[in-house]
Protein backbone atom coordinates (compact mmCIF):
# COMPACT_ATOMS: atom_id res chain seq x y z
CA UNK A 1 0.00 0.00 0.00
CA UNK A 2 1.28 3.31 -0.49
CA UNK A 3 1.56 5.95 2.10
CA UNK A 4 0.41 9.51 0.52
CA UNK A 5 1.36 12.44 2.40
CA UNK A 6 -1.06 14.92 2.88
CA UNK A 7 0.81 18.08 2.61
CA UNK A 8 -1.16 20.36 5.02
CA UNK A 9 -1.13 17.42 7.47
CA UNK A 10 2.84 17.53 6.88
CA UNK A 11 3.05 21.06 7.40
CA UNK A 12 0.88 20.72 10.75
CA UNK A 13 3.15 18.22 11.89
CA UNK A 14 6.36 19.70 11.44
CA UNK A 15 5.29 23.12 12.64
CA UNK A 16 4.52 21.14 15.92
CA UNK A 17 8.01 19.51 15.11
CA UNK A 18 9.81 22.77 14.47
CA UNK A 19 8.04 24.96 17.62
CA UNK A 20 9.33 22.00 20.20
CA UNK A 21 13.02 22.14 18.99
CA UNK A 22 13.44 25.65 18.87
CA UNK A 23 12.96 28.73 21.60
CA UNK A 24 10.20 31.55 20.96
CA UNK A 25 10.09 33.17 17.97
CA UNK A 26 12.87 36.53 18.29
CA UNK A 27 10.99 38.47 15.62
CA UNK A 28 7.32 38.30 16.95
CA UNK A 29 6.49 41.02 14.04
CA UNK A 30 7.29 39.20 10.99
CA UNK A 31 5.04 39.03 8.30
CA UNK A 32 6.18 36.40 6.16
CA UNK A 33 8.22 33.58 8.15
CA UNK A 34 7.12 30.14 9.74
CA UNK A 35 8.28 30.36 13.42
CA UNK A 36 10.42 27.85 14.21
CA UNK A 37 12.57 27.73 10.84
CA UNK A 38 15.95 29.26 11.75
CA UNK A 39 18.26 27.40 9.12
CA UNK A 40 17.40 26.27 5.28
CA UNK A 41 19.06 22.87 6.10
CA UNK A 42 15.72 22.17 8.11
CA UNK A 43 13.80 22.86 4.80
CA UNK A 44 15.61 20.04 3.60
CA UNK A 45 13.45 17.01 1.90
CA UNK A 46 10.13 19.10 3.03
CA UNK A 47 7.55 19.20 0.28
CA UNK A 48 7.09 22.30 -2.07
CA UNK A 49 4.26 23.83 0.15
CA UNK A 50 6.45 23.51 3.08
CA UNK A 51 9.22 25.42 1.10
CA UNK A 52 7.55 28.48 0.52
CA UNK A 53 7.93 29.31 4.26
CA UNK A 54 11.11 31.45 4.34
CA UNK A 55 13.76 31.37 6.90
CA UNK A 56 14.60 35.23 5.93
CA UNK A 57 12.73 38.00 8.46
CA UNK A 58 10.63 40.50 7.46
CA UNK A 59 12.12 42.59 9.99
CA UNK A 60 15.68 42.21 8.88
CA UNK A 61 14.56 43.09 5.65
CA UNK A 62 13.45 46.22 6.51
CA UNK A 63 15.99 47.31 8.62
CA UNK A 64 18.35 46.48 5.48
CA UNK A 65 15.54 48.46 3.35
CA UNK A 66 16.21 51.47 5.72
CA UNK A 67 19.67 51.70 5.33
CA UNK A 68 19.82 51.02 1.87
CA UNK A 69 16.73 52.11 0.05
CA UNK A 70 15.82 50.97 -3.03
CA UNK A 71 13.22 51.27 -6.08
CA UNK A 72 10.30 48.72 -5.66
CA UNK A 73 11.47 47.21 -9.11
CA UNK A 74 14.83 46.35 -7.41
CA UNK A 75 12.95 45.11 -4.39
CA UNK A 76 11.02 42.40 -6.57
CA UNK A 77 14.15 41.48 -8.33
CA UNK A 78 15.96 40.93 -4.82
CA UNK A 79 12.95 39.11 -3.21
CA UNK A 80 13.12 36.65 -6.48
CA UNK A 81 16.37 36.35 -5.89
CA UNK A 82 16.32 35.42 -1.84
CA UNK A 83 13.54 32.73 -2.72
CA UNK A 84 15.94 31.05 -4.91
CA UNK A 85 19.12 31.22 -2.82
CA UNK A 86 16.90 29.70 -0.13
CA UNK A 87 15.92 27.14 -2.05
CA UNK A 88 19.18 26.20 -3.60
CA UNK A 89 20.99 26.68 -0.02
CA UNK A 90 19.39 23.11 0.82
CA UNK A 91 21.72 21.91 -1.65
CA UNK A 92 24.49 24.32 -1.69
CA UNK A 93 26.37 25.97 0.37
CA UNK A 94 26.20 29.57 -0.97
CA UNK A 95 25.92 31.54 2.68
CA UNK A 96 26.64 29.80 6.13
CA UNK A 97 22.94 28.98 7.25
CA UNK A 98 23.51 30.58 10.65
CA UNK A 99 23.08 33.95 8.77
CA UNK A 100 19.99 33.45 7.21
CA UNK A 101 17.81 35.18 9.30
CA UNK A 102 19.72 38.16 8.67
CA UNK A 103 20.25 37.67 4.91
CA UNK A 104 18.95 41.07 4.23
CA UNK A 105 21.11 43.00 6.62
CA UNK A 106 23.97 41.00 6.44
CA UNK A 107 24.20 39.98 2.77
CA UNK A 108 21.98 42.53 0.82
CA UNK A 109 22.37 45.81 2.10
CA UNK A 110 26.59 45.04 2.86
CA UNK A 111 25.89 44.71 -0.57
CA UNK A 112 24.09 47.16 -2.04
CA UNK A 113 26.19 50.12 0.29
CA UNK A 114 28.91 49.69 -2.52
CA UNK A 115 26.49 51.64 -4.93
CA UNK A 116 26.89 54.71 -2.73
CA UNK A 117 30.89 54.63 -2.83
CA UNK A 118 30.69 54.91 -6.67
CA UNK A 119 27.40 55.96 -7.87
CA UNK A 120 29.23 56.75 -11.62
CA UNK A 121 29.97 53.46 -12.13
CA UNK A 122 28.09 51.18 -15.06
CA UNK A 123 30.20 48.77 -15.62
CA UNK A 124 31.09 46.59 -12.60
CA UNK A 125 33.59 42.96 -11.86
CA UNK A 126 32.81 40.89 -8.99
CA UNK A 127 35.77 38.63 -8.27
CA UNK A 128 34.92 35.33 -6.11
CA UNK A 129 31.31 36.04 -6.32
CA UNK A 130 30.03 32.80 -4.44
CA UNK A 131 26.15 32.99 -3.75
CA UNK A 132 26.11 36.04 -5.78
CA UNK A 133 27.51 38.69 -2.85
CA UNK A 134 27.89 41.12 -4.04
CA UNK A 135 27.79 40.97 -7.90
CA UNK A 136 24.37 39.57 -8.20
CA UNK A 137 22.32 42.19 -5.67
CA UNK A 138 24.50 45.15 -7.29
CA UNK A 139 23.23 43.96 -11.24
CA UNK A 140 19.74 43.24 -9.52
CA UNK A 141 19.83 47.46 -8.36
CA UNK A 142 21.37 48.65 -11.25
CA UNK A 143 19.14 46.76 -13.64
CA UNK A 144 17.41 50.18 -14.96
CA UNK A 145 20.19 52.11 -15.75
CA UNK A 146 20.91 52.11 -19.32
CA UNK A 147 24.58 50.27 -20.29
CA UNK A 148 24.94 49.16 -16.88
CA UNK A 149 26.12 45.69 -16.21
CA UNK A 150 28.06 43.17 -13.66
CA UNK A 151 30.33 40.39 -14.82
CA UNK A 152 30.55 37.61 -11.91
CA UNK A 153 33.74 35.32 -11.74
CA UNK A 154 33.54 32.28 -10.24
CA UNK A 155 35.70 29.12 -10.51
CA UNK A 156 33.40 26.83 -8.92
CA UNK A 157 30.94 24.96 -11.48
CA UNK A 158 28.01 24.54 -9.01
CA UNK A 159 27.71 28.43 -7.61
CA UNK A 160 28.08 29.28 -11.16
CA UNK A 161 25.10 27.57 -12.28
CA UNK A 162 23.39 29.21 -8.99
CA UNK A 163 24.52 32.56 -10.59
CA UNK A 164 23.72 32.03 -14.09
CA UNK A 165 19.48 30.80 -12.62
CA UNK A 166 19.35 34.23 -10.20
CA UNK A 167 20.73 36.16 -13.17
CA UNK A 168 17.80 34.59 -15.58
CA UNK A 169 14.86 34.86 -13.01
CA UNK A 170 15.90 38.73 -11.87
CA UNK A 171 16.31 39.75 -15.44
CA UNK A 172 19.49 41.61 -14.12
CA UNK A 173 22.53 42.74 -16.47
CA UNK A 174 25.59 40.43 -14.91
CA UNK A 175 27.34 37.77 -16.99
CA UNK A 176 28.57 35.03 -15.62
CA UNK A 177 32.13 33.81 -16.18
CA UNK A 178 32.75 30.38 -15.18
CA UNK A 179 37.24 30.50 -14.91
CA UNK A 180 39.53 31.35 -12.84
CA UNK A 181 39.91 35.05 -11.60
CA UNK A 182 43.55 35.24 -13.10
CA UNK A 183 42.39 34.28 -16.25
CA UNK A 184 39.31 36.83 -16.25
CA UNK A 185 41.88 39.36 -15.47
CA UNK A 186 44.13 38.89 -18.10
CA UNK A 187 41.77 38.24 -20.66
CA UNK A 188 39.29 41.37 -19.88
CA UNK A 189 38.82 43.59 -22.60
CA UNK A 190 35.86 46.01 -21.59
CA UNK A 191 35.83 48.97 -19.62
CA UNK A 192 35.23 48.06 -15.63
CA UNK A 193 34.78 51.31 -14.04
CA UNK A 194 34.79 48.87 -10.51
CA UNK A 195 35.71 45.84 -9.01
CA UNK A 196 34.76 44.07 -6.01
CA UNK A 197 35.03 40.86 -3.70
CA UNK A 198 33.82 40.02 -0.32
CA UNK A 199 35.34 37.08 2.05
CA UNK A 200 37.96 36.29 -1.10
CA UNK A 201 41.35 36.60 0.17
CA UNK A 202 43.64 38.91 2.16
CA UNK A 203 44.07 42.35 0.95
CA UNK A 204 47.78 41.66 -0.66
CA UNK A 205 46.55 38.87 -2.93
CA UNK A 206 43.12 40.86 -3.55
CA UNK A 207 45.40 44.10 -4.54
CA UNK A 208 47.17 41.45 -6.98
CA UNK A 209 44.25 39.96 -8.66
CA UNK A 210 43.16 43.74 -9.71
CA UNK A 211 46.12 45.25 -10.15
CA UNK A 212 45.85 45.53 -14.02
CA UNK A 213 42.27 46.28 -13.92
CA UNK A 214 42.89 49.38 -11.03
CA UNK A 215 45.95 50.44 -13.73
CA UNK A 216 42.94 50.67 -16.45
CA UNK A 217 41.17 53.38 -14.32
CA UNK A 218 38.65 50.80 -12.26
CA UNK A 219 37.97 51.61 -8.78
CA UNK A 220 38.65 48.69 -6.26
CA UNK A 221 36.33 48.32 -3.12
CA UNK A 222 36.66 45.35 -0.85
CA UNK A 223 34.37 44.01 1.95
CA UNK A 224 36.43 43.71 4.91
CA UNK A 225 35.96 42.64 7.93
CA UNK A 226 37.74 43.63 11.81
CA UNK A 227 41.17 42.51 10.66
CA UNK A 228 41.76 45.07 7.78
CA UNK A 229 43.62 47.06 9.48
CA UNK A 230 46.22 43.91 9.97
CA UNK A 231 45.94 43.43 6.40
CA UNK A 232 46.74 46.50 4.91
CA UNK A 233 49.83 46.73 7.56
CA UNK A 234 50.70 43.23 5.64
CA UNK A 235 49.79 44.79 1.98
CA UNK A 236 52.18 47.76 2.76
CA UNK A 237 54.81 45.26 2.65
CA UNK A 238 54.52 44.57 -0.93
CA UNK A 239 52.04 47.53 -2.54
CA UNK A 240 52.10 51.30 -2.37
CA UNK A 241 48.73 52.17 -1.72
CA UNK A 242 46.64 55.01 -0.13
CA UNK A 243 43.39 53.01 0.84
CA UNK A 244 40.09 54.59 2.21
CA UNK A 245 38.83 52.61 4.72
CA UNK A 246 35.10 52.90 5.15
CA UNK A 247 32.37 51.74 8.06
CA UNK A 248 30.30 49.11 6.59
CA UNK A 249 26.56 51.39 7.37
CA UNK A 250 25.41 47.24 8.35
CA UNK A 251 27.20 48.41 11.89
CA UNK A 252 29.63 45.39 13.84
CA UNK A 253 33.06 45.45 12.42
CA UNK A 254 32.51 45.59 8.74
CA UNK A 255 34.93 47.74 6.85
CA UNK A 256 35.12 48.45 3.30
CA UNK A 257 38.31 48.99 1.79
CA UNK A 258 38.53 51.33 -1.43
CA UNK A 259 41.47 52.17 -3.86
CA UNK A 260 41.67 53.94 -6.76
CA UNK A 261 45.24 53.43 -7.23
CA UNK A 262 47.99 50.64 -6.92
CA UNK A 263 51.71 50.70 -7.39
CA UNK A 264 53.94 47.09 -7.12
CA UNK A 265 56.71 48.17 -4.44
CA UNK A 266 58.79 45.60 -5.21
CA UNK A 267 58.13 43.25 -8.31
CA UNK A 268 59.09 40.15 -6.89
CA UNK A 269 57.88 40.19 -3.57
CA UNK A 270 54.59 41.36 -5.22
CA UNK A 271 54.17 38.00 -6.88
CA UNK A 272 54.62 36.25 -4.36
CA UNK A 273 52.14 37.74 -2.26
CA UNK A 274 50.00 37.22 -5.29
CA UNK A 275 50.63 33.90 -4.66
CA UNK A 276 49.45 33.35 -1.27
CA UNK A 277 53.32 32.40 -0.19
C1 LIG B 1 34.06 32.49 0.58
S1 LIG B 1 33.32 32.58 -0.97
C2 LIG B 1 32.64 34.21 -0.95
C3 LIG B 1 31.51 34.35 -1.92
C4 LIG B 1 30.82 35.72 -1.97
N1 LIG B 1 31.71 36.74 -2.48
C5 LIG B 1 30.28 36.09 -0.61
O1 LIG B 1 30.78 37.03 0.00
O2 LIG B 1 29.33 35.44 -0.14
C6 LIG B 1 34.68 32.76 -2.10
C7 LIG B 1 34.30 32.37 -3.52
O3 LIG B 1 35.35 32.71 -4.39
C8 LIG B 1 35.55 31.66 -5.30
N2 LIG B 1 36.98 31.72 -5.69
C9 LIG B 1 38.07 31.62 -4.88
N3 LIG B 1 39.21 31.76 -5.57
C10 LIG B 1 38.84 31.94 -6.87
C11 LIG B 1 39.58 32.13 -8.08
N4 LIG B 1 40.92 32.17 -8.09
N5 LIG B 1 38.89 32.28 -9.24
C12 LIG B 1 37.52 32.26 -9.24
N6 LIG B 1 36.77 32.08 -8.12
C13 LIG B 1 37.42 31.92 -6.95
C14 LIG B 1 35.20 30.40 -4.53
O4 LIG B 1 34.81 29.35 -5.40
C15 LIG B 1 34.06 30.88 -3.66
O5 LIG B 1 32.81 30.68 -4.28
Amino acid sequence: MFHVKHPQREVAATRQRAVGQWPTDPYPRRLNVWPGIRDASMLDGMSAPLQKYSPCSATDKAAALALTPVSSETEARLDAYVDLLVQWQTKTNLVASSTLPQLWTRHIADSLQLLALAPQAKCWADLGSGGGFPGVVLACALADIEGARVDLVERNAKKAAFLREAVRITASPASVHLMDIGDYVDRSEDRIDCVTARALAPLQVLLGFVEPLVNKGAKALFLKGQDVEAELTEATRYWNIEPRIHSSCTGGQGRIAEFDHIERRDRRGARQAWRGS
